[in-house]
């Protein structure tokens, strides 16, 4: 057997993210021991009931000198507070590294700060906080920026991309003032505009109405605004001076499309291309399990259907290689399955259509 590529890790903020991390370092076998720190025991006491992690500690000591690797993955608008308090404790050889999704100001403060410390970002994550809702799947097939700057010493480098590689995720490298200009626009605007959005809900004397009315499209759009609010708000607040830029770029925008409604020509023209633009993004494959042969079926929402599916498949002889039951609308839902051939994909349609069941 080979030894994990760590020995003790350090997790600093074990919600969402930290969480992820630690399983996704536990699944792989890359770390000896794992260790948290959070100022909410609570965070901590799930972190040790989920076995996200095998020692948890309220406070900063001597523990962190035995780290090989910390991460640090607490709200943004601590980032830099809770590395400068650490680095007294940090070994001169361990790696140091956050998660938070604002780079240049956390890079600025902590490098030579916190002995090897690159900054990361994972872009990944989920409208959900707190470790009971980690899961190393979070990250895997995710861009996972890497930020060095002219103090990063290679091997560090080299280690970084190597563990992003090993939890399943993509290494990017990019520098911190680009990065936070980039995630203003792609990630930081949408999460105003989901908050936006909700506000109009909100204030509408219509508003239970209206909530009623919410169909896919408010509620694709919207999805990010039920995330952690104090997570968010950090991210924009550190993030305030790119996120005016783009602001002012979409207000331009807004105003533009302002005008087209009366311009029916031009607003189809700016819809096509908005179309090839959402249509170019590359898909992003949620899970490191190879490509299925798929089929969705759609389920009523009435007790026993997992169990006629899986029955019906299994007396016909068909192996489910893989079963996801998809939430997608509250009255009733969708169960994915994967098969190992397209014979086999063919031949469950042909049951589950047998038996009343739309699939696709
Ligand atoms: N949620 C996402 O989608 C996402 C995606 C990528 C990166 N990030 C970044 O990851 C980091 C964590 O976000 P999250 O979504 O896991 O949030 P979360 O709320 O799920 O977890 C944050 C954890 O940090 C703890 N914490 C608060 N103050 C702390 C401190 N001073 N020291 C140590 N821990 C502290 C909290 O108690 C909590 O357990 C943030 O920097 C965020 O910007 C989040
Ligand atoms: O909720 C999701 O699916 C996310 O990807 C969250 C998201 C994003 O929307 O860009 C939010 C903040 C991050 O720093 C990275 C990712």
């Amino acid at each position: 057997m080979m030894a994990p590529v760590f020995g003790k890790v350090g997790i600093f903020g074990i919600g969402l993210l930290g969480g992820s991390v630690a399983l996704g370092l536990r699944e792989r076998f890359l770390a000896e021991e794992i260790h948290a720190y959070d100022p909410n025991p609570q965070a901590l006491e799930d972190a040790l009931a989920l076995q996200v992690v095998d020692r948890v500690h309220t406070a900063p000591g001597g523990w962190i000198g035995e780290l090989d690797l910390g991460i640090l993955a607490a709200p943004v608008g601590v980032l830099v507070v809770e590395g400068q308090r650490l680095a007294p404790y940090a070994h001169p050889d361990s790696l140091w590294t956050d998660v938070g999704s604002v780079k240049a100001p956390v890079v600025q403060a902590l490098s030579g700060v916190l002995p090897n410390f690159v900054g990361g970002h994972p872009m990944a994550g989920s409208e959900k906080a707190g470790v009971e809702a980690a899961h190393a799947g979070l990250l895997e097939n995710a861009v996972w920026v890497l930020t060095p700057g002219p103090q990063t010493v290679p091997e560090s480098l080299a280690k970084l991309r190597k563990l992003v590689g090993d939890l399943g995720a993509y290494p990017l490298e990019v520098a911190p003032e680009l990065h936070d200009r980039l995630v203003a626009r792609i990630s930081h605007l949408p999460y105003l505009l989901a908050i936006g959005l909700n506000r109009l809900v909100a204030q509408d004397e219509h508003r239970d109405l209206l909530m009623y009315l919410a169909a896919g499209g408010f509620r694709d759009l919207t999805r990010v605004a039920s995330g952690s609010p104090r997570m968010s708000r950090d991210m924009v607040v550190a993030n305030r001076a790119a996120l005016r830029g783009a602001i002012e770029d979409l207000r331009a925008i807004l105003l533009e499309l302002e005008d087209q409604l009366e311009a029916p020509e031009t607003l189809l023209a700016t819809a096509e291309e908005a179309k090839r633009t959402r249509d170019a993004l590359p898909i992003v494959k949620r899970s490191l399990l190879p490509v299925m042969n798929e089929l969705v079926v759609q389920v009523p929402d009435k007790p026993g259907q997992i169990s006629i599916v899986s029955t019906a498949l299994g007396s016909a002889g068909i192996n489910i290689k893989n079963f996801e039951v998809l939430a997608i609308r509250d009255e009733g839902g969708a169960i994915r399955m994967g098969f190992a051939s397209r014979e086999e994909q063919e031949a469950a349609r042909r049951v589950l259509e047998g038996i009343g069941y739309r699939v696709r």
